[in-house]
């Protein structure tokens, strides 16, 4: 029976992944890291947020592997994710946590679990419900649009050399009161990189967080934060949608990743990445799939940290 809907979300990602205690129920494998922000001027005249004042503004960051398993391999055609945290002056914090792909895979929170569940292997079977799954592909085909994308994609090489975007909009405000609807992504400066198929047969599992290491001893991972600029009639509240390519990209500011935890653990573990939790100068647009995180997250943040240490 339904309980309320950000338990539904956890536990549907419990019924996928495992119940993994100390892990976080999305984006359970990953690698905290950490260093700065610095804005433009192109951003300050979009948004009055302090994070763009151009001074260098602090950043906690986690890159992960989309899903609930701890043990995902680094060559799945998933998700990667960056979250950060910046934090402006006084204290003010901006949470954020991004994918990489241009679209998430449902366009309403209420399409979350079911999604999930239709594909959780019937304990019977050790299949998912065939009947099922099409079923619910067929009554919510703008669902299979991020797997469409990802099974284009190439597999990333490196946490460092891939493009993250926000999916969901959000609102600007700069200083004179001007409100502009934007997404957002993250470019690496130095290029996108995807492994070969000879790579994909001999690479092991697990090699993302030491190659970001090695990347972050030789300096900085730059990329560039972008702003896409929203035109009359965009979808804004509809994270299966692109905008079409035509629309304004404006770089608003460069992150730099300097630093990468040499194990597991770090001042990551700690935070979820609520991405409601945004400064003065950026609000949540109406999006219902933005609005319905913070609780899921909460959630997945109070079981991991009561459960046992890993
Ligand atoms: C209704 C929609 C969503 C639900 C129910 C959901 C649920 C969750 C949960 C439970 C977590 C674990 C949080 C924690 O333990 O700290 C999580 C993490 C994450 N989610 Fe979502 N999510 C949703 C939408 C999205 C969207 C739209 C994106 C990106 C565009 C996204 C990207 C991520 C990433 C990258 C992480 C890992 C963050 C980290 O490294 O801490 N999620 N999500």
């Amino acid at each position: 029976a339904a309980q309320s809907l950000p338990l539904d979300q956890v536990n549907a990602l419990e019924g996928l992944f495992g119940k993994n205690a100390g892990a976080r129920r999305s984006g359970a494998k990953g690698v905290c890291a950490a260093g700065h922000f610095v804005g433009n001027t192109v951003g300050r005249n979009l948004s009055s947020a302090s994070v763009f004042s151009g001074d260098q503004v602090p950043a906690i960051l986690r890159f992960s592997i989309g899903g609930g398993s701890p043990k995902a391999s680094d060559k799945g055609r998933s998700v990667r994710g960056l979250a950060f945290q910046f934090t402006g002056a006084g204290g003010e914090l901006w949470q954020s946590a991004n994918i990489s792909a241009p679209v998430f895979f449902v366009a309403k929170p209420e399409q979350f679990a079911p999604f999930l569940q239709a594909r959780t292997p019937d304990p019977v079977t050790g299949k998912p419900d065939p009947a099922r799954l099409k079923a619910f592909n067929e009554a919510n085909p703008e669902t299979l649009r991020q797997a469409a994308y990802l099974a284009k994609a190439p597999v990333p090489a490196s946490y460092g050399a891939v493009n993250y975007w926000s999916t969901n909009a959000f609102i600007a405000t700069n200083a004179k009161g001007d409100k502009t609807t934007v997404r957002w992504q993250f470019e690496p400066v130095a290029g996108t990189l995807g492994l070969t198929d000879e790579q994909l047969k001999t690479m092991p599992d697990d090699f993302l967080a030491d190659e970001l290491r090695r990347r972050v001893a030789s300096g900085p991972v730059v990329f560039d934060l972008k702003f896409q600029i929203a035109e009359a009639g965009d979808p804004v509240d509809d994270p299966t949608q692109v905008w079409p390519e035509s629309r304004r990209l404006v770089p608003v500011g460069q992150l730099f990743v300097t630093q990468v935890a040499p194990g597991a653990g770090g001042a990551c573990e700690n935070i979820t990445f609520n991405p409601t939790a945004l400064p003065k100068g950026l609000e949540a647009s109406n999006d219902p799939v933005l609005r319905a995180r913070a609780a899921p997250y909460a959630v997945s943040l109070g079981r991991r940290v009561s459960e046992a240490p890993r």
